[in-house]
């Protein structure tokens, strides 16, 4: 292999990197979970499927640990350490379990794990309010969405309370404020990590779609059961599914309402990872520990722009307003408030226009 081969290899492998170090130990993989690291991960997606050239990708064409893991290694596997909110304002959380470590994670549980953490509106208004704290904490870079126990991420709407026009709170009101929260997590300026250990079905389904990232346990079961029971998404649900699976596939989805695994879940691009379930938590914890120690204002303005090409006029207002927060924190910006508060006109002449 010529110089110039090797150090496309190097690069390739860069570009192909699942953000671990060389040394680091990987708990054993299915065989099958192999396969789709290296073939067709996210084939119906469009994506293209992974090289066949196999080399760790982060040691050199010598085999050493190249120069980027020797500078940053490998992010820590270790449990997190967690302080549970219980309350926020004045309100006891009682559907969800709210924690953060000190390390800059917050992590969401929906709590109703005798109905396969289905939905009803207060569960719905108490994520709002945990999403909400998290985005405005600065400690906080990554927020995991989960659901209790082993069984289910999220089932859904609870039927239960479903009522004429949405479901029906203690108020007596019929909501579906499921869709603000999906927006919420959309234009949430952090990254939000759906970590799904069984049932993701329904408006569940959906939620873990509207997260940026997703990581599946081995047994985690994924769906659109709306036609089944009489209801639908005709927002993100239908439209956003598309863009992850690609259009036959969401119309099987939604017209069929099967279940599908976690492995085909995985082909269809609409996971990231499967791993067993007893390395689901670690595994998401790692990849939140990648996320932090990379630059939050790099993953904000990525998220941003990756939603705008998606989301039309909103996106761009959300893309528009990371540029407008970056611009306030410059010399330039400030020097237009300066001379309007100073009453002076303002000088921007010694500020370079760049090429
Ligand atoms: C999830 C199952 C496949 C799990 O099956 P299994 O493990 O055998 O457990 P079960 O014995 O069925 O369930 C245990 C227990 O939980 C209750 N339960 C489970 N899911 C729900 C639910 N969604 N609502 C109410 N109760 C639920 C179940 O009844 C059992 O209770 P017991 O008292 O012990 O009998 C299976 O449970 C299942 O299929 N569940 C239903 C899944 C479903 O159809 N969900 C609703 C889909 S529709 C929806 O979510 C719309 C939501 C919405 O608000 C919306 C509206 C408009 C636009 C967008 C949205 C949006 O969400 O995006």
């Amino acid at each position: 292999m010529s110089a110039a081969q090797r150090r496309l290899q190097v690069l390739g492998n860069h570009l192909l990197a699942s953000g671990e170090d060389a040394s680091a130990s990987r708990p054993a993989e299915p065989r099958w979970l192999e396969r789709q690291a290296t073939s067709s991960a996210a084939s119906s997606s469009g994506a293209r499927p992974v090289t066949s050239a196999k080399q760790e990708p982060y040691s050199s064409a010598d085999g050493k640990p190249n120069s980027y893991s020797r500078v940053h290694g490998a992010v820590s596997r270790a449990p997190a350490v967690w302080r549970r909110v219980s309350s926020l304002g004045k309100e006891e959380l009682t559907d969800v379990i709210y924690e953060k470590s000190e390390e800059g994670i917050a992590k969401i549980t929906i709590n109703r794990p005798d109905k396969r953490n289905a939905f009803r509106p207060r569960t719905i208004q108490e994520l709002s309010w945990c999403f909400s704290d998290a985005r405005d904490d600065p400690r906080v870079g990554v927020i995991v969405l989960t659901g209790a126990g082993e069984l289910a991420f999220c089932s859904g709407g609870d039927q239960s309370v479903r009522g004429k026009g949405g479901y029906v709170g203690e108020d007596g009101i019929a909501r579906l404020n499921v869709l603000d929260l999906q927006v919420q997590i959309r234009r949430l300026p952090k990254p939000v990590v759906a970590q799904v250990a069984g049932y993701a079905v329904g408006g569940g389904h959906i939620l873990h779609m509207v997260c940026d990232l997703t990581i599946a346990a081995d047994n985690a079961i994924f769906g659109q059961t709306g036609p089944k029971v009489g209801s639908f998404d005709a927002g993100y649900g239908s439209t956003h599914m598309a863009r992850l699976v690609g259009q036959k596939k969401a119309r099987e989805m939604w017209f069929l309402a099967r279940l599908y695994d976690a492995r085909e879940a995985l082909d269809m691009g609409l996971v990231n990872t499967v791993v067993p379930l007893d390395q689901l938590e670690t595994e998401t914890l790692v990849w939140c520990r990648e996320m932090l120690r990379n630059s939050p204002t790099a993953l904000r303005v990525l998220k941003a722009a990756l939603n705008a090409a998606e989301d039309g006029q909103a996106g761009i207002q959300e893309l528009g307003g990371n540029a407008t927060m970056l611009f306030y924190q410059s010399e330039e910006g400030n020097e237009g408030r300066q001379a309007y508060m100073e009453k002076r006109a303002p000088d921007f002449t010694k500020f370079k226009r760049l090429p």
